[in-house]
């Protein structure tokens, strides 16, 4: 299997007032295509700090960023967010409640012809058990159901790397344990390749393929799940 990621010694670090903060310190990983990782440790460890770093929200002090073939972080380099075909299901990216379903999913699918839209909304509502939902508006599903619209949206495009953060933590104890299978499910179908951070010990064993346990900014070891 090809490696699309390669996170390469990585330092992220927040300016201050005292000076530059070091969060995240010598991190490295290579993910598998079509393999689901999960960080997992301590708040304030530099999980989120990570992905933002790998979405292009966050500057790299020192080492690589690379998927596939691109360079998309150095410390000379930035791709912008926008072209790094890195998705996101984060929780402060809540679906635009004045769109219906189906426009949700097509936010990111602009570039396309509007038939070519369609097909792909179609298929993607389709992929999260969803297909009847198309023209009702967030207000109008349950909290699972948006996440699941959400997951639609991030995957419409065919991102090469898709990144969830907590992606379940406003849901119920049994919506979010059946929706944890269920995206592992939707995800492994797609063959795409994911990172997902989260606190909840038995979300990350049952989504993930295996857990990097991370510790003052980098991962201390990794466990394979039984997923
Ligand atoms: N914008 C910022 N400016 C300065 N420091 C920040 C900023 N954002 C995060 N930090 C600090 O960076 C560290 C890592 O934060 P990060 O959000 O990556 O942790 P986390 O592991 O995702 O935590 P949690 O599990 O609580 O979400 C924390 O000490 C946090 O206080």
């Amino acid at each position: 299997m090809s490696s699309p990621l390669h996170l390469d010694s990585l330092q992220l670090a927040y300016d201050t007032p005292r000076g530059p903060h070091t969060v995240v310190d010598g991190f490295s990983l290579d993910l598998a295509a079509g393999e689901i990782a999960c960080l997992f440790g301590p708040s304030g460890c530099g999980k989120t700090t990570v992905l933002r770093a790998i979405a292009g929200f966050e500057p790299v002090r020192a080492g690589t960023i690379r998927l596939g073939d691109a360079l998309l972080s150095s410390p000379q380099k930035h791709l912008p967010p926008e072209q790094r075909r890195v998705g996101m299901m984060f929780q402060e990216y809540a679906l635009f409640p004045h769109l219906s379903a189906a426009k949700n999913v097509a936010f990111g699918l602009r570039r396309l012809g509007r038939a070519a839209q369609q097909t792909r909304v179609a298929e993607m509502l389709a992929l999260v058990g969803l297909a009847e939902a198309g023209e009702r508006y967030p207000h109008e599903l349950s909290g699972g159901q948006q996440q699941r619209i959400a997951l639609a949206r991030a995957l419409a495009p065919s991102p090469a790397l898709l990144l969830l953060d907590e992606p379940f933590s406003n849901l119920d104890g049994g919506t979010r344990e059946r929706l944890t299978a269920e995206v592992r499910g939707i995800l492994k179908k797609a063959g795409q390749t994911a990172i997902l951070v989260t606190h909840n010990d038995a979300e990350a064993h049952a989504m993930a393929d295996r857990i990097g346990v991370m510790h003052g900014g980098r991962v201390t070891h990794w466990l394979e799940t039984a997923a």
